[in-house]
């Protein structure tokens, strides 16, 4: 056994063969270390909460947090989208002026119709597309309607804000919920700090009904469980290199929707493999299939990496959500793919791909769009290139993982990056 440090490579059997694996020990989760530090924040006495490994997005969500328990009212939000829309509507439940500062396109990214159920519920915002992003006055109980086609994140900021106020609230949901398995996670991290909600089906959405009165009162420890939404990439270089990828750390029960990678992947024909808490990526030869990405938007990069080296189509649907994220995702998997002689061809709400069919993509230079799931994309995709990558602007890898490339080297994945 080699030791490589956090990556390392290993001698490892399976039931046919003796084969080199390597070996991620996953980063923690980014949706739930937000929401951890957050709901610790609001407790009397906070949880100490582990998370192994942090991250820009994560460390926007901690500074914030301790502004808002020293009493200041500048929250510094980077580009993270999660901690701004968390963090709004708690302000306004707290009756505390915000004034959110956004890096990046967090600006530009939607707030809307979260805004105006705000406003209407007696708080004053900054107006639109204007940053920062203030917010003052009282925010009241009743019943706030979101749609739910927008972003997931709007309703998991009203329900962790909500609880905070006296009288009791309705969160009702207009249609039906994309990205719910993070409203999930959401509801999940507020029971484990001991807030309570009732969530009933509705025609054709649900709604969530909140008593007011609430105090968080969370776990002395809370661990951040292992990130499925960067694993997924891990996996995908298990899949599309040339030898076994198995990550650690990943709950196979995880509540985390992007856990869909294991049967998206064996829905593209590869084999994956659990054993005990590990999962064992082979490389497979991969067939074109059909996705839809509207419960597991950060999973599109990924699919579009296997879909460029499967045999035959792959259509990515009701994938229209990926244009508000940090790079407008349809336009950018799309170039940055087809920069590298993929063949992507981008669509109002999808994405059409025709699959190489197993031989190598060219390479060459990318950009990153300012991106961290497109940064990845583009370096897993070296793995699969005649010639070297060379991504401009890579450092955007921090949003979510500072030390990836690090990590990649470790891998020994990194030699067809420049
Ligand atoms: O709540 C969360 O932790 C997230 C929700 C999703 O956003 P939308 O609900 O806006 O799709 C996802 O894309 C984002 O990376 C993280
Ligand atoms: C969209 C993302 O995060 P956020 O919305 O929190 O900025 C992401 O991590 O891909």
């Amino acid at each position: 056994m080699q030791e490589r440090g956090a990556g390392e490579v290993r001698s490892r059997t399976d039931q046919r063969r003796t084969k080199l694996s390597i070996i991620i020990d996953i980063i923690p989760s980014k949706s739930f270390a937000h929401r951890a530090y957050l709901c610790s924040a609001l407790s009397d006495h906070p949880s100490q909460v582990i998370c192994r490994f942090t991250s820009e997005d994560i460390e926007a969500t901690r500074e914030c947090v301790r502004a808002l328990r020293e009493g200041e009212s500048v929250m510094e939000c980077g580009e993270s989208g999660s901690t701004l829309r968390f963090l709004l509507p708690v302000m306004g439940a707290l009756g505390r002026r915000g004034v959110f500062m956004t890096k990046g396109r967090l600006a530009d990214r939607p707030l809307s119709p979260l805004r105006e159920e705000l406003e209407r519920h007696g708080c004053r915002l900054s107006p639109p597309g204007t940053s920062p992003v203030t917010i003052e006055g009282q925010l009241t109980s009743g019943e706030y309607v979101i749609p739910g086609n927008v972003s997931s994140q709007f309703i998991s900021g009203l329900l962790t804000a909500l609880p905070l106020l006296k009288g009791n609230s309705t969160v009702v949901i207009e249609g039906p919920l994309e990205s719910s398995a993070y409203v999930d996670i959401t509801t999940e991290v507020l029971m484990k700090f001991g807030i309570g909600w009732v969530k009933k089906i509705t025609g054709d959405g649900c709604c969530y009904e909140i008593p007011g009165g609430q105090m968080y009162q969370g776990p002395r420890q809370y661990v951040v469980e292992g990130d499925w939404s960067n694993a997924a990439f891990w996996l995908c270089a298990g899949v599309i290199g040339k030898e076994p990828v198995t990550v650690r750390g990943l709950r196979k029960d995880s509540l985390q929707g992007d856990r869909r990678i294991v049967d998206i992947l064996r829905d593209f024909g590869a084999e994956l493999r659990w054993d005990g808490s590990e999962i064992t990526a082979f490389p497979s030869r991969l067939t074109g299939t059909e996705v839809d990405v509207s419960g597991v938007p950060d999973l599109a990069p990924v699919i579009a990496l296997a879909a460029s080296v499967a045999s035959g189509r792959t259509d990515i649907n009701n994938a229209g959500r990926l244009r508000l994220k940090e790079s407008d995702r349809l336009t950018s998997v799309a170039e940055s793919m087809n920069a590298l002689g993929a063949r992507v061809r981008e669509k109002k709400d999808k994405l059409v791909i025709r699959g190489s069919g197993g031989a190598s993509l060219i390479g060459g230079y990318v950009k990153s769009w300012g991106d961290h799931r497109i940064v990845m994309m583009e370096a897993m995709a070296s793995l699969v290139c005649e010639h070297k990558v060379i991504i401009r602007g890579k450092e955007a890898v921090s949003k979510s993982w500072p030390g990836f490339f690090q990590e990649l080297e470790r891998a020994g994945l990194a030699g067809n990056l420049k």
